[in-house]
């Protein structure tokens, strides 16, 4: 049933009523407010008084806020409010509509909540210029496919309020029936399960980790709060949390202090000291790691930011850990993050138990915004399982598949191949992937299922002056990754002139891995760089062992090596490429030239936190260009026998790794992590010996004198 404001006399009663009704079912609402933006606003500054909403926000300019209490949150900021629980949000669309804070400000609002979007009407989406597009560098294009998309969910959503703008009184508000029982915030049967869960595992001898996993707005930050404090309560000494950052806590160090109550003897904000002197403390990650404090318990929570092979160290470092993290949520990360740690839970421990909360807290199971949130931006996505029956090679065949034209459930498919393949993959990528008139992308299929993508997108082609100035670094471009970061970065403006298709992303679901997919993907993607007579296939990612290896089996080539580590993967940035176009291929040997002269000086500077295998097999896959001389040859000689000191022939040992064959020949002697941290990343033997590379100077020169005359005796011509 529904109703018009213009039926009754103030115009607002059915509003107020509609929010009572919906405070009562646990439910929130989007209205979408169509049209003539200052009607809308003049609209909605008569509506809101009565409405009463606290706390809210407004993500329009300051000036115009339609509601004194209203706080001001600009629409890129939006993500900040994640975790709060607001009453109304007006979100002004002209201003921009960057999806990741939408979809997280959605999941702000609590039972009774209004979501007011001021927007043209629906059928000018396609057209419309979204202010946020200059932030990606999608405003040069004409139709916005992902605006279209989401135009057509809502225009079907029947739980969609519709105001226009100019004639709001004739918006039909639904007449809701209110339940005999009022929705209330309590603890759901999940959280207590979690509870009684955690509980029992702190109290536990055997040493399974726990991984938790919960949808945002499960309450499972109250959850841990309330069992650290439990445990704290029944004679645990000292419980460990740690976050990506201190924030990402509040939650539960607020249900824990509610929890201990009179127990509560002091709180410095970071640390709750009990009467009998136990403690819950905070520590940030990389604290936690160096301050090694002894613990009963240790909480990581919003694991899915962290770096797999910190959460490892974690792992190994105390005897019950809790690793927690919010999937399906708006930073993208989360179910990513439970399928590729599951790998090392896998590697480092048989036994390991999860935990996962479903129920809602701050409104009810079936609530339509959550629905809608989650269609809108695919919030739930998912590819194939990675326990489904293994994909035979042979029934599988590879076509160009467009993201912006697919039907819904393709669409998700495709994408949650995405989300659960890549640490990090946001509704923003969603939005890039439909959009950028640049994209290019394939599907694997096998019979009717997605089993493997890959997202390209074209970048560079600008013109000279403008290369130059990238270059020079006068000058950033968006959208261009690749162009960019060898042009800036490498010095090399072709690199900006030349037309790349870079790899954005490739996935293969786990039950068709390693059997060729994704490099079928990616020559079928080189073939149409050689069809379209582009320069080159370039790609840039997190650096591992294993995704090189994955890249040169598909005939790309290191380019670049970042200096930064990626905050997102723990990772280092490499750069690889295939020249396809003659000035392409020689552009590549240029790039890998000088980064093979550059490569010694680099690595002690810049990459000494690199494992000693991912910096082995970069070497290995450089140019290798050094000759020995007669008097390198006797340095070497005169050092595997004992004759001659080790910082005399550090210079020769170093060089060495660039001669050819001698790199690929270490990589197979145990020796490597030790050559690699001692002579590579110039190591002293005080820090190889804490890094657990040798037993001091000695053993350490003793093994590399080994090393070098086993090399001089059985290894390659040199
Ligand atoms: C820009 C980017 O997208 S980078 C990120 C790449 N994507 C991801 O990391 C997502 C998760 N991973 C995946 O989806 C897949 O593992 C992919 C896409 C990396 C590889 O897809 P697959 O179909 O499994 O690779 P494929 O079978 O074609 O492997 C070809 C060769 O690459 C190498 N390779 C592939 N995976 C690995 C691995 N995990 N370890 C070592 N070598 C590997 C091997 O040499 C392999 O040949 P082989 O199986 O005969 O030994």
């Amino acid at each position: 049933m529904t109703q018009t404001a213009g039926d009754n006399p103030t115009g607002h009663e059915a509003w107020v009523r509609l929010v009572e009704h919906l405070g009562a079912r646990g439910e929130r609402r989007l209205v979408l407010v169509e049209g003539d933006r200052d009607s809308g606003l003049a609209w909605l500054r008569q509506l809101l008084p009565k409405l009463s909403p606290s706390p809210g926000i407004w993500t329009g300019p300051g000036d115009e806020n339609p509601l004194a209490e209203l706080t001001e949150v600009p629409p890129a900021k939006a993500r900040d409010w994640l975790g709060r629980e607001l009453s109304v949000v007006v979100w002004d669309g002209w201003q921009g509509n960057p999806p990741d804070g939408l979809a997280a400000i959605a999941g702000t609002l609590k039972a009774g909540g209004l979501l007011f979007w001021l927007m043209p009407p629906l059928d000018e989406w396609n057209r419309f210029a979204d202010p946020d597009y200059r932030r990606t560098g999608l405003d040069s294009a004409e139709h916005h496919p992902f605006a279209h998309r989401m135009a057509t969910i809502l225009a079907s959503d029947s739980d969609v309020i519709r105001v226009d703008a100019r004639d709001p009184g004739r918006t039909l508000i639904p007449t809701l029936q209110a339940p005999d029982t009022p929705f209330t915030v309590a603890t759901t049967d999940d959280q207590q399960r979690l509870i009684n869960q955690l509980v029992h595992f702190g109290q536990g001898r055997r040493r399974r980790p726990l991984v938790v996993t919960a949808d945002r707005g499960r309450g499972k930050s109250a959850a841990l709060g309330i069992a650290a404090a439990r445990l704290l309560q029944q004679g645990r000494e000292r419980i460990l949390v740690t976050a990506p950052s201190r924030e990402s806590v509040d939650t539960l160090f607020h249900h824990a202090r509610q929890t201990l109550g009179t127990d509560l003897a002091t709180d410095d904000g970071n640390s709750l000291l009990t009467r009998a002197g136990a403690e819950l403390r905070f520590l940030p990650v990389q604290e936690l790691l160096t301050q090694r404090l002894a613990a009963e318990v240790v909480l990581v929570d919003e694991a899915a930011a962290i770096p797999p092979q910190v959460l490892e160290g974690i792992l190994l470092g105390w005897p019950r850990v809790a690793f927690c993290s919010t999937v399906h949520g708006y930073e993208g990360a989360g179910r990513g993050f439970a399928i590729r740690f599951r790998s090392v839970l896998d590697r480092e421990t048989q036994h390991w138990q999860s935990a996962t909360l479903t129920q809602p807290v701050r409104w009810a199971t079936g609530d339509p915004l959550e629905a809608l949130a989650s269609n809108l931006f695919l919030l739930s996505a998912s590819g194939m399982a990675s326990d489904d029956a293994r994909v035979p090679a042979r029934d599988i065949r590879i076509d160009r598949w467009f993201p912006a034209d697919a039907p819904e459930p393709e669409l998700a498919e495709a994408f949650g191949l995405l989300v659960d393949a890549h640490y990090r993959t946001t509704p923003a990528d969603l939005r890039q992937w439909l959009d950028d008139p640049s994209a290019v992308s394939w599907c694997a299929w096998h019979e009717r299922r997605i089993v493997g993508v890959l997202w390209g997108a074209i970048e560079g082609g600008l013109d000279e002056e403008l290369a130059q100035k990238v270059t020079r670094g006068q000058r950033r471009i968006r959208g261009h990754l690749l162009a960019q970061s060898l042009a800036s970065h490498s010095g090399f403006p072709e690199a900006a002139i030349q037309s790349t298709l870079r790899v954005v992303r490739v996935a293969v679901a786990s039950p068709a891995r390693r059997s060729g997919v994704g490099k079928r993907l990616v020559a079928v993607a080189r073939e149409w760089v050689s069809e379209q007579e582009l320069d080159g296939l370039g790609t840039s990612f997190g650096g591992s062992p294993e995704l090189l290896a994955f890249w040169q089996s598909c005939g790309m080539n290191v380019v670049r090596v970042g200096f930064q580590r990626e905050n997102t993967s723990g990772e280092y940035p490499l750069q690889m490429l295939a020249g396809s176009s003659p000035q392409g291929v020689e552009l590549v040997d240029r790039l890998r030239g000088r980064l093979a002269r550059h490569w010694l000086t680099l690595v002690p500077r810049h990459w000494c936190g690199m494992s000693a295998e991912l910096l082995a097999a970069i070497s290995d896959d450089l140019p290798a260009t050094r000759i020995l001389n007669d008097d390198d040859r006797r340095d070497l000689d005169n050092f595997a026998h004992g004759h001659r000191g080790f910082d005399f022939c550090l210079p020769v040992l170093r060089e060495l790794g660039q001669v050819p064959g001698v790199m690929n020949w270490l990589r197979t002697r145990p020796e490597l992590a030790l050559w690699v941290g001692a002579v590579l990343q110039g190591r002293f033997w005080a820090e190889a010996q804490a890094a657990g590379l040798c037993r001091g100077q000695r053993d350490g020169e003793q093994r590399l004198r080994t090393v070098v005359r086993e090399l001089l005796e059985n290894g390659p011509e040199m």
